[in-house]
């Protein structure tokens, strides 16, 4: 089985990673795409970091209706921040017949020498990245195994869903319904 593994806050999770994730998983020769939501980007700061527990039920309430798609809460019982090649190797570890990719939106590329170890999730996972607006990707290093995938670009953020709810603009078709129902009620974001 080839699982494609999307890594991310996801604060909160949006219409961008969904259709992303279902591209992938529909448009490649990927069998099933996960969500591995992050307590903790050793990049970002926490300051607008919603509890990981509202942003893991979000992406539960976004993806149920989908087979194609699943939602991993791993590193949650890791240490923190969230190093992906820790995680590659403790899954890799827990399911060794599968073969995992990384996926990423071209945002993250130009950072992903920076990560803990990049070069050794390169020696053993495939990468697929997914074109983003904005994206500056001109001299990378060279980084063989990564495969950039032609599909829609998205000209959504969760940076742009914070605004508009901070400023009381809707976030409808932004995010799923449910979703939104979900950041009503617990007041998440204002
Ligand atoms: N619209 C998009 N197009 C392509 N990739 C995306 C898009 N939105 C998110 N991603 C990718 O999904 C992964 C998780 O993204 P993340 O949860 O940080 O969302 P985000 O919208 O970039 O959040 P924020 O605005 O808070 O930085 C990253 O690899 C990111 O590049
Ligand atoms: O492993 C690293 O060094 C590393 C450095 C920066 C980001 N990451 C991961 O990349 C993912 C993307 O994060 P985000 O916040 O952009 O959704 C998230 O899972 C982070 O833990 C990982």
């Amino acid at each position: 089985m080839k699982v494609g593994l999307l890594f991310g806050s996801f604060n909160p999770i949006h219409i961008g990673h969904l259709i992303l994730a279902n591209f992938m998983a529909t448009n490649t020769d990927l069998d099933t795409v996960w969500l591995v939501v992050s307590p903790q980007n050793p990049f970002k700061p926490s300051n607008t970091l919603q509890h990981e527990f509202d942003r893991l039920h979000m992406a539960r309430l976004a993806i149920a209706d989908n087979p194609n798609l699943g939602v991993s809460n791993i590193e949650f019982s890791m240490p923190k921040p969230s190093y992906t090649i820790d995680t590659l190797t403790y899954l890799q570890e827990k399911y060794p017949s599968y073969e995992f990719v990384l996926i990423m939106g071209e945002d993250n590329l130009p950072l992903f020498p920076k990560w803990k170890n990049y070069e050794r999730i390169l020696e053993y996972h495939k990468v697929y990245v997914y074109p983003r607006t904005g994206s500056i990707t001109t001299d990378l290093p060279d980084m063989p195994g990564i495969t950039f995938v032609k599909a829609p670009i998205l000209d959504i953020s969760a940076t742009f869903i914070r605004q508009c709810i901070r400023e009381e603009k809707s976030i409808k078709y932004l995010l799923p319904d449910e979703v939104a129902e979900y950041i009503k009620v617990h007041r998440l974001y204002l």
